[in-house]
């Protein structure tokens, strides 16, 4: 299916953020814009200390920045909203402007439901509850969020990620890669329009690494999320459609073809 369209589903404007070091500042985000859209892997790649972790935390709505806006529009508002271009197109952007809701601008409690609602969030340690079985591990999403359980979707989630059948499965009976695709499974429990990854990948060798960076790929094509991937693994890029390099707590676009290869 094809999800692409034009409307950002995370849209960062002149994003700044600072953080206290003693005396002084670090300035990790320095008036950067950076969107994604739905359909779309895009990947973030940077020296360590870049600022990438600090650019996902903004875009998770974990970290407030100093100044600019940090716009995430629900499926509505983005996929949706997109779909109608060319048809009505002046009514569908007004729609998508006005499900935009600003991270750096609501209180905590929003920020929280909209993560909630519209994000899945992947770090690089799965950190799975060790006493329950893969398929709970998604249901508990659905829990945590006050949702019906829907053991249907975690199943179906279970096969996207290729591990059909394995939902009675404990955590120590997988594999590291196992692992991690449980984790992406759980992070899209809610339907979320926005999929953050947050070096996914760093704690496994470079085949599953390959596998895992593949599974980004055929789960932003089939789910239509607007993916971002934080990693320092340029070989990965080979995955994605838009690459950006952080140097400094600054963002330039690179060829993620060239910068693979
Ligand atoms: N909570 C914090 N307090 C103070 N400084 C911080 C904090 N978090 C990050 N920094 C600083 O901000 C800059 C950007 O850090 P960030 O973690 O975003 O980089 P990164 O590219 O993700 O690095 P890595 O690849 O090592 O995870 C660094 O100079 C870091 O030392």
């Amino acid at each position: 299916m094809n999800h692409k369209n034009t409307i950002p589903a995370l849209d960062l404007r002149s994003v700044t953020v600072t953080y206290p070091d003693g005396d002084q500042t670090v300035t990790a985000l320095d008036g950067i814009d950076f969107s994604a859209v739905p359909g779309t892997l895009t990947a973030v790649v940077g020296e360590s200390g870049s600022g990438k972790s600090t650019l996902l935390s903004v875009a998770a709505g974990l970290v407030v920045p100093g100044s600019g806006e940090v716009l995430v529009r629900g499926r509505a508002g983005a996929a949706g909203a997109a779909a109608n271009i060319g048809t009505a197109s002046a009514t569908s952007a007004a729609s998508a402007e006005a499900d935009a809701v600003d991270l750096a601008a609501v209180d905590e409690n929003e920020r929280a439901r909209v993560r909630r609602e519209r994000e899945g969030v992947v770090f690089q340690n799965p950190n799975l509850l060790a006493s329950l079985k893969v398929r709970d591990q998604l249901l508990i999403a659905d829990h945590l969020r006050g949702n019906r359980l829907d053991r249907g979707r975690a199943d179906e989630l279970l096969e996207t990620v290729g591990l059909a059948g394995m939902g009675d499965r404990h955590v120590h009976q997988l594999s590291g890669g196992q692992r991690q695709r449980v984790n992406i499974a759980r992070a899209l429990m809610n339907k979320p329009s926005v999929l953050l990854a947050d070096e996914p990948t760093s704690a496994l060798d470079r085949e599953l690494s390959h596998e895992i960076a593949g599974l980004l790929r055929s789960v932003t094509d089939e789910l239509g999320t607007a993916t971002v991937l934080v990693t320092h693994d340029r070989s990965l890029l080979e995955y994605a459609d838009v690459a950006v390099e952080m140097r400094d707590g600054k963002l330039r676009s690179i060829d993620p073809a060239a910068a693979a290869a």
